[in-house]
């Protein structure tokens, strides 16, 4: 049995965005920002500041910053820190989790007090002690990096779960997955995009997790999402995230997609169905690196390769409008197209035997076996749906077999055969039901809203029942 192995990494170049801790200082005084510029910026940090309150607000409007670091009086010879506490109220009102700390004038504990109990963090007075200055800066970083790791983990977890999670074998041996395997081997680690296209059920997804396996960087993040199924709604929110209250539903902040996957692969599956309007989102951020969460006017930077997929053919859609050319030049950097499995029957014993080791655990029946009639079965059919109905046969027939053989009988394929309606009579309707889904879906190379049309069921409601008969895509 022939399972790829996971490239000898190379080097994967894409540029990193500017990983320094981000402050921001404000004060009225130009001669002290300076000075806690300079302490800062040695310290490792990327140093914004402002002079006003004013100032703090539209710096936070604009600026993804980590740590606040401001003075409580604004107005000369005041110090009655009465603005400070003002402008501290305003920046927790717009961002709760930012941690703040406060400069108060020397002696002055009631301002300090009163900023603490206003939500500040810490505090330092002035003139301050740069190594306790330091320390307090670092503690609270620490603190703010703990708790978005374990929001971004609850939401990666989600993730995961929503899109399977574990990485699954792949499995090739035939001539046809020769050269497949060839290229693959010699492109995962290289950091280039890559567009995947084949039949639907023909292994995208498994590539995909495989090129991530192989490109050098496996424990970095791999985020699949079905994008050609998100509704106008839900798109920019999904891929970018939102901030809390940027429409009704949006009760917390949400990290997006592209966020989630920054430093490693975002997979990108059914590309060719994303309409026109998502396509001009998608291709901005591709060009850029950078993006707005619905809701922020802040600009988060991201490196994420990506990893498209289609069953449609994308030159053709370009030719018709309906798919942009410069995002299919983006996606596109290397094209990696798997063969129908009627084009590479040499894999079907390896698949069928695997499927059936993998199904066998599952049901507590681990000694089952392939019969001689049942493998010509399977050698000899159509396939229409690939290596994922493959899967769901072996399945079925390790459940219909009564002893420790699986028997051509049991595999029900010429039920589902290609020669399908002259045989409508003997299919139950679930099964006329995948067929004619499986159908459409062929007819209009994957394309959900042309099937749908055909089907007479709307998008949503195909989606539906494609996920539901495991025809990869609903979500
Ligand atoms: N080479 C392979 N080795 C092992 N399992 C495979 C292989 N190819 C496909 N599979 C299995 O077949 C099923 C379908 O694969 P996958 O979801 O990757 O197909 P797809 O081309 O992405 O489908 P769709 O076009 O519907 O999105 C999965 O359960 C996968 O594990």
């Amino acid at each position: 049995m022939t399972e790829i192995a996971p490239a000898i990494p190379e080097s994967a170049p894409r540029p990193e965005p500017d990983s320094r801790p981000r402050i921001l200082v404000a004060d009225d005084q130009a001669d002290v920002l300076e000075a806690l510029r300079l302490l800062l910026k040695r310290d490792g940090y990327a140093v914004l500041t402002a002079q006003s309150p004013a100032g703090v607000l539209a710096m936070l409007e604009a600026e993804d910053v980590d740590v606040l670091l401001m003075d409580l009086n604004y107005a000369r010879d005041t110090t009655s820190g009465r603005e400070g506490l003002d402008l501290l109220a305003r920046v927790r009102q717009m961002d709760a989790a930012l941690p703040v700390v406060v400069m108060t004038a020397w002696g002055s504990v009631e301002g300090a007090v009163e900023a603490i109990r206003g939500g500040a963090r810490d505090y330092v007075q002035k003139p301050w002690d740069n190594t306790r200055l330091l320390t307090l800066l670092r503690t609270q970083l620490e603190l703010r990096r703990a708790l978005k790791r374990s929001k971004r983990l609850e939401q990666e977890n989600t993730h995961l779960r929503k899109s399977g999670g574990e990485r699954p074998s792949f499995l090739a041996e035939s001539r046809a997955m020769q050269a497949v395997r060839r290229l693959v081997e010699r492109v995962a680690p290289s950091g280039a995009n890559i567009l995947i296209t084949g039949e639907h059920g023909t292994g995208k997804e498994v590539m995909a997790r495989w090129i991530h396996a192989a490109s050098g960087r496996p424990e970095s993040p791999f985020v699949a999402v079905n994008s050609g199924g998100l509704s106008e709604g839900v798109f920019e929110s999904e891929l970018f995230g939102h901030v809390k209250g940027a429409f009704t539903d949006a009760k917390t902040d949400r990290i997006g997609c592209f966020e989630l996957a920054d430093g490693g692969i975002l997979f990108l599956d059914e590309i060719g169905n994303m309409p026109l309007t998502q396509q001009a989102k998608l291709l901005r951020v591709l060009q850029t690196g950078e993006l707005h969460p619905v809701g922020s006017s802040k600009v988060r930077r991201v490196s994420v390769r990506v990893v498209a997929a289609t069953n449609a053919d994308l030159s053709k859609a370009v030719a018709e409008g309906r798919f942009r050319e410069d995002l299919l030049y983006r996606l596109n950097t290397v094209e990696v197209q798997l063969p129908p499995l009627r084009d590479r029957r040499e894999d079907i014993p390896l698949l069928a035997a695997h499927f059936l080791a993998e199904q066998g655990r599952r049901y507590g029946r681990p000694a089952m076996r392939l019969s001689q009639g049942a493998l010509e079965a399977l050698m000899s059919y159509g396939w229409p749906g690939n290596v994922r109905e493959l899967e769901h046969a072996v399945e079925r027939a390790l459940l219909m077999a009564s002893g420790e053989e699986v028997t051509a009988e049991d595999l029900l394929l010429r039920r589902a055969s290609r020669e399908g309606p002259s045989r409508l009579e003997e299919m139950t309707l679930e099964e006329v039901e995948r067929y004619l889904i499986d159908r459409a879906l062929t007819r209009y190379e994957g394309n959900v809203s042309d099937a749908a049309k055909a089907l007479g069921l709307s998008r949503s409601a195909l989606y539906r029942r494609m996920q539901y008969y495991g025809i990869k895509g609903a979500r």
